[in-house]
């Protein structure tokens, strides 16, 4: 057909914006009259961030490092309001990379924690009595004598205990760096006492952000204590349990934590067995908690998920597969898109190279399985720039279903999940997605989740309740200001 008149124009634009609004995340949410008055709110202070954005692309959001910006965006009343907005369940974080800096830091306070500094970047922690064994060629310091004698600050620890604090020139670059990390805090968190005290922890601080359920990936480690006593995976499984069991009769709405064994993908066949079968007796011992299994670690590095195929076929597990967390299309790296998805994977980690394969793309929304999205993870790992180009702005567009996740929000700085929200909301999403979109995500972190049908029904209906409150409180609060008519 051809267009004559600018009517004619304007009618066939207006019924392509519907067509693709109709085609998007969050399309299938009706707001009631309560929530339109949330929305009307969350819409203007986005419209004037953007518009800010718009005329000083210097200062924009997503082209910037994030260190940069970290500031002012805790300024931001829309930050606000995203932070203390419900927003579900975090369906992809690594344990040793989800409590703060602040209680990494913390954790060094414990009595007996001895520092050796073995180079710019790398710390180790041991914990004894007396002087601790071997490691360190006779460098242990011990941390209480280091702080009485005034010459230790705690702010050094920061740029050992996340990436915040240093510039990468590419993926590999950082990715070493950025392993490091997990090097430097292991020992720290793997001391009983502290393992305890960091759980306690991590839960607090996501449950502060908005976050009622999460399914951690953990290799679950084997807890030591101050005689160098370890204990077993089950002894940690039950240790957790417990903490569990407490936090939620403290806090009824939490949910509930689940977790994903998840393994280096580096290691040989042998190992790669042995930690399938490590899976397969825990969650058989663990069926509510352990929930499937995933290979983690820098994916452009390890072994391809074609390469272990003989050992991952056949198995009576569920696989949570990080896929696609690489900018090489082609390789076999980024085909572990098309293995994760042949081998039945329950939902995608990453899957950032997904809009380079239609088919698989096409089979992603056919079978339902979500992929799990960390805008500021590909950023802090280089693998985009500026966040407006993430690849999930295309899935919002065309409503592949979706979660938003944070990875490693301790190594980046962020809170457990708002910030990801945040940047999602403002910087990724069309300036049109509104509360219906961020109300999408939400449920879909616990429609993907791995809970049964019934743990789902009453993980909605505690979210729906705070999520209630949160709009109730967000009117109230709003119309205590004094608005400009
Ligand atoms: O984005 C990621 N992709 C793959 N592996 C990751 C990512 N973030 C963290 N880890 C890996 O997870 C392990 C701890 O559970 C760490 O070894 C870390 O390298
Ligand atoms: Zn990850």
């Amino acid at each position: 057909y051809q267009i004559k008149t600018v009517e004619e124009l304007k009618n066939a634009r207006g019924t392509l914006l519907s067509k693709e609004f109709y085609r998007s995340t969050g399309h299938n949410v009706t707001l009631d009259e309560n929530e339109k008055i949330v929305n009307k709110i969350m819409m203007d202070l986005k419209y004037e961030e953007i518009r800010q954005g718009y005329l000083h692309p210097d200062n924009w959001v997503t082209s910037n490092p994030l260190s940069e910006v970290l500031d002012a965006i805790n300024k931001s009343k829309l930050f606000g309001m995203i932070q203390s907005m419900p927003k579900g369940g975090i369906l992809h974080a690594h344990d040793a990379a989800l409590g703060s800096t602040k209680t990494f830091i913390k954790l060094t306070y414990a009595p007996h924690t001895w520092i050796c500094f073995v180079d710019e970047d790398s710390v180790l922690f041991a914990f004894a009595k007396d002087y601790p064994k071997d490691k360190c060629s006779g460098k242990w310091k011990l941390m209480e004598t280091l702080r009485k004698a005034g010459n230790f600050s705690d702010e050094s620890l920061i740029g050992k205990f996340s990436i915040q604090t240093k510039t990468f020139e590419n993926t590999k670059e950082v990715w070493k760096h950025f392993i490091k990390t997990f090097v430097n805090t292991d020992n720290l968190m793997e001391y009983k006492p502290n393992f305890e005290e960091y759980v306690r922890s991590f839960l607090k601080e996501c449950l502060d952000d908005g976050v009622q359920y999460m399914e951690i990936r953990s290799g679950v480690p084997e807890l030591f204590d101050i005689d160098g006593n370890m204990n077993t995976k089950e002894e940690t499984i039950m240790l957790i349990q417990e903490i569990l069991k407490e936090f939620k009769s403290k806090n009824p709405d939490f949910i509930d934590m689940k977790i994903i064994y998840g393994k280096n993908r580096r290691k040989s066949a042998t190992k790669t067995l042995d930690y399938l079968n490590e899976t397969l007796t825990l969650s058989k011992k663990f069926p509510e908690l352990i929930i499937g299994f995933d290979l983690v670690n820098q994916e452009d590095e390890g072994y391809s998920l074609l390469e272990h195929a003989p050992l991952l076929l056949n198995q009576p597990l569920n696989y949570f597969f990080h896929a696609g967390e690489t900018n090489w299309f082609g390789t076999t790296v980024d085909e572990n898109l098309i293995d994760a998805v042949l081998l039945g994977t329950k939902r995608i980690g990453h899957g950032y190279a997904l809009t380079k394969h239609p088919e698989i793309k096409e089979m992603v929304k056919l079978n339902d399985i979500c992929v799990e999205i960390s805008p500021i993870s590909n950023k802090m790992l280089h693998y985009v720039k500026d966040l407006r180009n993430h690849p999930v702005a295309s899935f919002i567009a065309d409503d592949v279903p979706i979660v938003i996740s944070s990875d490693d929000p301790s190594f980046f700085n962020t809170a457990p999940l708002s910030h990801d929200f945040y940047m999602t909301f403002v910087g990724i999403a069309s300036a049109h997605s509104d509360l219906r979109f961020l109300k999408q995500l939400a449920i879909n972190s616990i429609k993907y989740s791995g809970m049964s049908e019934d743990e789902k029904t009453i993980a909605h209906r505690v979210w729906s309740k705070k999520w209630n409150n949160w709009i109730m409180k967000t009117i109230e609060q709003h119309h205590k200001i004094p608005q400009r008519d």
